[in-house]
């Protein structure tokens, strides 16, 4: 177990594998056009084996870091960095707000990202619902946890910008039950800052690691169980957060 202030850093992979095959999921050029160099399948690899280690780390430890970039689509982590950049550079993303309805509100002490929510139009983000709805009846099945949908967006953390720490959901609201982050950032270093804190469950006082936002990373955890912020970025850093919920239409967070 780490104490506060010894986080146990994890170093991201040396080589980020996707984006530079041939024949597979292309860049986006300047739209949300894909091209597809052939007929190869774009399947995800989402096995029984995976899923089960999966739920394992979930029950045991509320929550794990992940290579999801193995387990997606060749090309799709690259693809879905270039949707972020260009809604970036488009000004399409909107300061996100903490709570719903109502009750929403903009602090921007307590959260200074940029937000664009994910409707799976694009190919992209078609191929990443796929994967996404694999994920969830997966869990289901081994964990019992009656998810019946999830919602996703991408996020935009530009120089400056974080998250304080949070909780994604509060106890018996049923709603957020399961959060997935998926990382888009190529080449990242302890000095670009953007770490994720993650904290013990139930424990704000004591970190239990600190994740780097590099390509084809993710974070899976229990929405109301895990303590997590985002440290301060010192460059762009792009994201999708994913929220697996067990309500039919959407309840207050
Ligand atoms: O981008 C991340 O690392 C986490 C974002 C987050 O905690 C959130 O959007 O609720
Ligand atoms: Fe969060």
């Amino acid at each position: 177990m780490q104490k506060k202030n010894a986080p146990s850093v994890v170093v991201p992979l040396p080589e980020p594998r996707l984006e530079h095959a041939s024949g597979q999921l292309g860049r986006v050029a300047g739209d949300d056009t894909v091209q597809v160099g052939d007929d190869r399948p774009l399947a995800s690899q989402v096995d029984e084996c995976w899923l089960d280690s999966l739920a394992d780390g979930l029950a045991r430890d509320s929550w794990l870091e992940l290579d999801l970039a193995r387990h997606l689509p060749e090309g799709l982590v690259g693809a879905l960095a270039n949707e972020a950049d260009i809604l970036n550079k488009g000004e399409a993303m909107a300061h996100a707000g903490i709570g719903r309805g109502r009750e929403q509100t903009n602090d921007r002490s307590v959260r200074r990202d940029r937000i664009a929510w994910l409707e799976g139009v694009t190919e992209p983000q078609a191929l990443l619902f796929r994967f996404l709805d694999q994920l969830r009846e997966g869990l289901n099945r081994r964990l019992f946890l009656n998810l019946k949908r999830y919602e996703s967006h991408y996020a935009t953390y530009r120089p400056g910008d974080f998250y304080k720490c949070h909780l994604d959901s509060f106890r018996g609201r049923a709603s957020r039950v399961v959060s997935l982050v998926l990382y888009l950032n190529d080449d990242w270093h302890m000095a670009d800052g953007g770490q994720l804190r993650v904290f013990h469950p139930g424990n704000e006082s004591e970190v239990a690691a600190e994740v780097l936002p590099q390509a084809g990373r993710a974070v899976l955890f229990m929405s109301e169980e895990v303590p997590h912020e985002v440290l301060p970025a010192n460059r762009t850093r792009f994201s999708i957060a994913c929220w697996f919920r067990q309500d039919e239409v959407p309840l207050p967070l």
